[in-house]
């Protein structure tokens, strides 16, 4: 794939304006699965971190979590407490005991259906957390496509500052990249200044190398970010679709200038499991993707267990080595 800058954008503009459909663009996409297994297998196995990069890193990745719930049972009065815990995210004394009480920590967002939006919105005033709804047609995508953007409407509407949206499987496992783009490119448009994260549900997409064209194709309609799943797949983010999507955000950085975003989702519960993800993206695209302009993690109960570790001190043993930091 090219490796030439097309334009130099403004760093300081996250967002992706998005291409015009290139399928040139799609057409030397090869991915070698066993190639990406052993890559993401070699990096589980090889890192070590010493106890004073693994706080500061489970911090970041605190600042990075989606703060979600996305259950038929989510009430006011749920949403409400997940954004006490979002403008909180550790306990006082914790902090205090970390040295880091005058830090400003925050989850990157708190993550909810279009109908609790305007519960967290008002949860969440006075702060600067957003909110990110998932809207059109979450988790399968199967409503008609008139629903679909009137929802991410609403939720913008609403005050959502985030919009999750799914895509229609069906025009990746039918290599229909053209309706794809004018799907999320409608998404788009219905998101306005929203940030828009495309689920591209991997798990139900056949492949890597659709993964990898479903990735590049979202991103040319002007995705701010790509996210692996909606965490209703029967398989979620895993390792080797992270390295797929994170090569495909690399090649439209390089192709475009736009850095786009990346959103691992579904099933990552523990901060060791974090502590890959975050090692991954700072492998692929560098400190510059660090940040939550650029990385978040969509999870229930990771943060939880982050907090367990740190309450510990230093139970992640394999990451307790000699090496000062990643
Ligand atoms: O986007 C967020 C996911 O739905 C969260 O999935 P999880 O409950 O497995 O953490």
């Amino acid at each position: 794939m090219s490796q030439k800058m097309a334009s130099t954008p403004d760093p300081h503009c996250f967002a992706n304006p998005g291409v015009p459909f290139n399928p040139e663009w799609l057409a030397d996409i090869h991915i070698n699965r066993s190639a990406v297994e052993r890559r993401t297998a070699c990096l589980v196995a090889r890192r070590s971190l010493t106890n004073q990069w693994q706080t500061a890193w489970l911090l970041k990745a605190i600042s990075c979590i989606d703060l979600t719930t996305l259950s038929g049972q989510d009430t006011p009065g749920r949403v409400r407490r997940l954004c006490t815990r979002a403008r909180a995210p550790l306990p006082e004394v914790l902090q205090k005991a970390l040295a880091v009480e005058s830090l400003p920590l925050t989850t990157g967002a708190v993550c909810v259906y279009h109908q609790m939006v305007e519960t967290a919105v008002r949860a969440l005033e006075g702060s600067t957390i957003p909110v990110a709804a998932v809207s059109s047609g979450f988790p399968a995508g199967l409503s008609p496509m008139e629903t679909r953007i009137a929802e991410v409407t609403a939720s913008v509407a609403a005050g959502a500052r985030e919009i999750d949206i799914v895509i229609t499987r069906a025009h990746v496992l039918n290599g229909d990249w053209e309706s794809l783009y004018r799907e999320v490119r409608a998404f788009r448009t219905a998101c306005a200044t929203a940030h828009m994260k495309t689920i591209l549900s991997t798990g139900e997409l056949g492949d890597l190398n659709n993964v990898a064209r479903a990735s590049m194709v979202a991103m040319m309609a002007g995705s701010d970010f790509i996210k692996t799943s909606t965490g209703m797949e029967s398989t979620n983010a895993t390792l080797p679709v992270s390295l797929v999507m994170l090569r495909a955000i690399r090649d439209y950085y390089m192709r475009t200038g736009y850095r786009v975003g990346f959103k691992p989702a579904g099933g990552i519960t523990t901060a060791r499991a974090a502590l890959h993800y975050m090692l991954l993206v700072k492998e692929e695209l560098g400190d510059a993707w660090l940040t939550p302009a650029r990385f978040r993690f969509g999870a229930s109960s990771l943060l939880g267990d982050i907090e367990r570790q740190l309450s510990q001190g230093n139970a992640l043993c394999p990451y307790a080595g000699a090496e000062a930091g990643y």
